[in-house]
This record gives structure tokens, C-alpha cells and sequence, in this order.
């Protein structure tokens, strides 16, 4: 984590851009950066189930859902899959695209978990998305590694298995507020909540949602390297929840320097 408390917000174009920094000019891989952004984040988990739950859940009964997309937001949540079981926990990823579809590095990801005899649910249709995600309802966190700073609302709302896990995951907290199933858990982002433009804070369908709308709708965002523009829009706290910086390996003067050399320099939408 940065000591700096995030004192800029990035565009998707920034984001994309200290990425780039480090694999091509510091020839730091992208699973370095993926792993180190995993094992931030499972640290993140860790310490708010010990935190929500301190007094019942333990290790071996822990229940966790790490819900991952198809692209590098997905392959965080394999990182953190796998760091979670290192410290004792059974974690189960549903996965909203086949592993063996995977490309890149959250293919890399992905057959690393598979490799430590991680267990994955394939949901990659909309109807196994609804029989598979009752089973949310009584985890102790659902970590949402669906989507990341690779979705906008240009892309005119979310598709297929995507938008059926996204809705899921909605309806936990819903159902929750109008009184019926009670889902006791924590809904927890990664990157940028599922669903939100992280450039305008904007979410296809609005609060109203919609079948190929509504976004995941968090307790908590674990964010990378630093908080996404469309977090400062009114309205979007709502979908947030507690954000929690977390970094990727860089120390910030590398992250300010990835900065520098695009157009603007480091001072983002902040
Ligand atoms: N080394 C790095 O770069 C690092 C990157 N990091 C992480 O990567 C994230 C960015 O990853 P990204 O660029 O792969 O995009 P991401 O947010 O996963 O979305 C792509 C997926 O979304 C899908 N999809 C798109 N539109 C959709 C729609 N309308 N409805 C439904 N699905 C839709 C699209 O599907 P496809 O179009 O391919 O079918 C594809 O599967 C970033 O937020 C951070 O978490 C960290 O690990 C740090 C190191
Ligand atoms: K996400």
C-alpha cells in the first residue's frame, strides 16, 4: 500500500499507461504486476473478513467466492484465489469464461490455480450463472474480479454470462435490504466495481439497472495504484464502498514517471 493516500485519480488511459511503463521500459513482467496486485489484495480480504468476522469464522471455515471475468481484472482474482489458500482457505473461483478460453496473462494466472489443485466452477452461460450463484449467498466475502478498467458504458452494457453475474451479485444486497434471503457477507471489488466506467463513474441502466445493466454494488473496492477518476462523481459512493488503495510493486516516483510522459503529466482527474 502507498503511505501517500492516493493523491491523484487515474483515467483508464493512465492506468493502462503505468502498466505499460513498467513491462516496456523497466521490463518488469505483467504477471509481476498482476501477482503483486493479487497479493495486495488478498491481504485486503484477509483482513476484512477478520475484521467483519472475527468471532466465527477462522481459516478452514471461512467461505469464500472469487467471481472471475474473462480478461486481466479475472486473472487479480486467480492471484488472489491462490494467496488466500496459501494462508489456509478453500476459496472456489466461478468462472464467467472458460479457463482454457483464457488468454495472456490471466491465462498464466488462471493454470497457476488450476496447477495448486484450485477448484473453478465454469458459469460461462447466463442460466449457469443463476444455478451456480445461490451458493453466494452464504459466503463470508464474494470477491468480484469480473471487470476492471477494460469496460465502458460505450460498450453499450454488459453482455451474456457477465451481466447475469453482475446482477447476481446485486441481488445478494438487495434481497438483503427488502428482508429476505439474508446474505450476512461482504461484496468485495477489485480494481473498479463490476459494471462502473472507471472513467465517468457511470453505470450502464443506472441505479436502475436492467438486464444488461446495473453494476456490483461493494463494501469494499480495492483499487491499484490509485483511485480511478469516475470515483470522484456524485453517485458513485454508491456502488464503491470503503476504497482501499492498493499497489502493484512500483514504488510512486516510477508511477509519477510513467505519468510524466503522457499528455497532461501526473496530475490525472483528481
Ligand atoms: N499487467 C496489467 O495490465 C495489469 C492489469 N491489472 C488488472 O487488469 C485490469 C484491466 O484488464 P483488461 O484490460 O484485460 O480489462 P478487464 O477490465 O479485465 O475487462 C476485459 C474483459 O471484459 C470483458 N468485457 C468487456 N466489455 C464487456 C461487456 N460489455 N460485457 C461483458 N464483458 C465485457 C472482455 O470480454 P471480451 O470482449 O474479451 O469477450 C474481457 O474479458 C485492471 O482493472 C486490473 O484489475 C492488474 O493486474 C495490474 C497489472
Ligand atoms: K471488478
Amino acid at each position: 500500500m502507498y503511505d501517500n493516500d492516493s493523491p491523484i485519480r487515474l483515467t483508464r488511459q493512465q492506468s493502462r499507461a503505468v502498466d505499460r511503463y513498467a513491462i516496456e521500459e523497466l521490463g518488469i513482467p505483467g504477471v509481476v504486476l498482476m501477482e503483486n496486485a493479487g497479493i495486495n489484495a488478498a491481504g485486503a480480504v484477509f483482513d476484512l473478513l477478520r475484521d467483519a468476522f472475527e468471532f466465527e469464522v477462522d481459516e478452514e471455515n471461512a467461505r469464500i467466492a472469487i467471481v472471475c471475468g474473462g480478461g486481466n481484472n479475472g486473472g487479480d482474482g486467480y492471484v488472489v484465489a491462490r494467496q488466500l489458500k496459501c494462508w489456509g482457505m478453500s476459496p472456489v473461483v466461478y468462472a464467467v469464461k472458460p479457463v482454457g478460453e483464457l488468454t495472456g496473462d490471466a491465462k498464466v494466472m488462471a493454470d497457476a490455480w488450476v496447477s495448486v489443485g484450485g477448484s473453478v466452477v465454469e458459469a460461462s452461460e447466463e442460466a449457469a450463472v443463476e444455478r451456480v450463484s445461490g451458493e453466494w449467498q452464504v459466503a463470508h466475502v464474494v470477491v468480484d474480479a469480473l471487470l476492471g478498467t477494460g469496460y465502458g458504458v460505450e460498450k453499450g452494457g454488459l453482455r451474456g454470462a457477465t451481466a447475469a453475474a453482475v446482477r447476481a451479485m446485486a441481488g445478494l444486497v438487495e434481497e438483503d435490504s427488502d428482508g429476505g434471503a439474508e446474505f450476512r457477507g461482504r461484496i468485495v471489488s477489485l480494481d473498479v466495481p463490476s459494471g462502473m466506467d472507471a472513467d465517468t463513474g457511470e453505470v450502464a441502466g443506472g441505479t436502475g439497472g436492467g438486464a444488461s445493466g446495473g453494476a456490483v454494488r461493494a463494501d469494499q473496492t480495492i483499487t491499484f495504484v490509485a483511485e480511478k477518476v469516475g470515483f470522484g462523481v456524485a453517485g458513485a459512493e454508491k456502488w464503491l464502498g470503503r476504497v482501499v488503495t492498493a499497489d502493484i510493486g512500483l514504488p510512486w516516483d516510477v508511477v509519477e514517471a510513467a505519468l510524466a510522459g503522457l499528455e497532461g503529466g501526473p496530475g490525472g482527474g483528481a
